[in-house]
């Protein structure tokens, strides 16, 4: 099942600059552990945001929702998730 999703971040401003590079050098490892594996498909960066489109290949609703929610960035990402189905005329 592939899931499009939207992840903005926002730290709140009581963390630390030192905080916010500890939690972006867990994320990148979670992250391009995901896309190692193939369940992250893809990520974008949206110009001008510090936000991405992501693409997931999961089996299941349940499957996605602990991908997201074991983000270490998680608690300060909104999330929004688009499911996608097979478009009629794709040839793929
Ligand atoms: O967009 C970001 O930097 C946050 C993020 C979520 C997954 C990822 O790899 O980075």
């Amino acid at each position: 099942m592939l899931f499009l999703a939207r992840m903005e971040v926002q730290f709140p401003a009581h963390l630390s600059a030192e905080e916010v590079t500890r939690l972006q050098g867990l994320e990148k490892e979670y992250s391009q552990g995901l896309q190692r594996d193939g369940r992250f498909a893809g990520i974008w960066r949206v110009v001008g945001e510090y936000a991405n489109y992501s693409l997931f290949d999961v089996a299941s609703n349940d499957e996605l929702h602990e991908i997201l929610s074991g983000f270490p960035m998680y608690p300060y990402m909104k999330i929004k998730v688009t499911p996608l189905a097979k478009h009629p005329n794709s040839i793929k």
